[in-house]
């Protein structure tokens, strides 16, 4: 239909592909069991919102998911989205991992066009599974015009995220993905976007971030804040190779009497330490809770851990100068 615009979706794995031993199972059941074409014979109202193709890229539960899964779809995202007869993007995906699949895309994409994740929570066997009415929404999102320039959005359960900001807030209900405190984009009604603010951070065509030619990123591991903390795991991470360390911090992002020399012997042998915190919302100041002056650390701002980590792969890419990290952690 040449009135409609023109959808792939690029499938890899996921509970929106899961099926259950019975139609109550929702919890127990196996992920990425589903192709694309029967996702999308799962529902042929489709057809009326948009020309779709599939494609199976992956077939995996995302707690699998890798760079290497990572840099594989993005290159076939900036792909396809450069072909002028593809009009927007959607991929169907597992929910744990999907804000740092969107957060990646985010920088790595490099199209104003639409690129729309979307999951379940519940599998495709399940009575009321969500995976039919949240991949109709996703593929009308991604067809729309309200859509382009828009970054990398998650839309799940009626509301449309913004692929930075988003994470997951419930281990299992399908209201899971929030972006607390600065709030979603906007909803999902009667099959239509309605958009009521839009990211001003930095992404997809102004993104500096280009992973055409790579074939690996660079080692960024997570040590985590907590109480009686050590630097065991901190100390394995340095010997086994990362370049940089996101410290998921207490609080404000403060630094234990037993961590912070871990820390600071990490960057005496080159790795970049970012300050980020555990709490999962604020902003991780510079110079707060650590001299990160002094240091020579770089502070995550709104980031939590798993997307400053993203986030510090790219850098890492490029540069390893703790000045200029910084500016992007406060650009993007
Ligand atoms: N709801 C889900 O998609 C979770 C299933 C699985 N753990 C995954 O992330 O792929």
């Amino acid at each position: 239909d040449e009135k409609l615009p023109n959808v792939m979706i690029l499938a890899t794995g996921g509970t929106i592909a899961g099926t259950g031993a019975t139609s109550t199972t929702t919890v127990g059941y196996t992920a990425a069991k589903i192709g694309v074409e029967q996702l999308i014979e799962a529902v042929p109202e489709l057809k009326k919102v948009a020309n779709v193709k599939g494609e199976q890229v992956f077939q995996i539960a995302s707690e699998n998911m890798t760079n290497d899964h990572w840099l594989k779809l993005s290159k076939r995202v900036n792909e396809l989205l450069a072909k002028p007869d593809v009009d927007g993007i959607v991929i169907t995906h597992g929910t744990d991992t999907i804000e740092e699949t969107a957060y990646f895309l985010d920088l790595t994409v490099h199209s104003a066009k639409p690129v729309v994740i979307v999951g379940a929570m519940r599998p495709a066997t399940a009575i009321s599974a969500d995976g039919p009415i949240n991949l109709y929404n996703a593929v009308s999102l991604a067809g729309s015009k309200d859509a382009v320039g828009k970054g990398v959005l998650v839309a799940l359960n009626d509301q449309i995220n913004a692929g930075r900001d988003v994470t997951k807030t419930n281990t299992s209900t399908a209201d899971t993905f929030r972006t607390p405190e600065l709030g979603m984009l906007g909803y999902m009604q009667g099959g239509l976007p309605h958009f009521y603010r839009q990211p001003v951070r930095k992404h997809t065509t102004e993104s500096e971030f280009d992973v055409s030619k790579l074939d690996s990123l660079p080692q960024v591991d997570i040590v985590y804040g907590y109480a009686n903390n050590n630097r065991i795991a901190l100390d394995a991470f340095v010997k086994a190779g990362a370049k940089g360390i996101i410290h998921a911090g207490v609080g404000d992002g403060s630094l234990s009497n037993a961590m912070k020399p871990g820390l600071i012997d990490a960057r005496k042998d080159g790795v970049v330490i970012v300050r980020s915190s555990r709490v999962g919302n604020g902003i991780l100041a510079r110079n707060g809770e650590a001299n990160d002056d002094e240091l020579d650390f770089v502070a995550s701002d709104t980031l939590n851990p798993q997307k400053a980590r993203i986030l510090l792969m790219l850098a890492l890419t490029k540069t390893s100068d703790t000045k200029a990290i910084q500016k992007m952690f406060y650009t993007y």
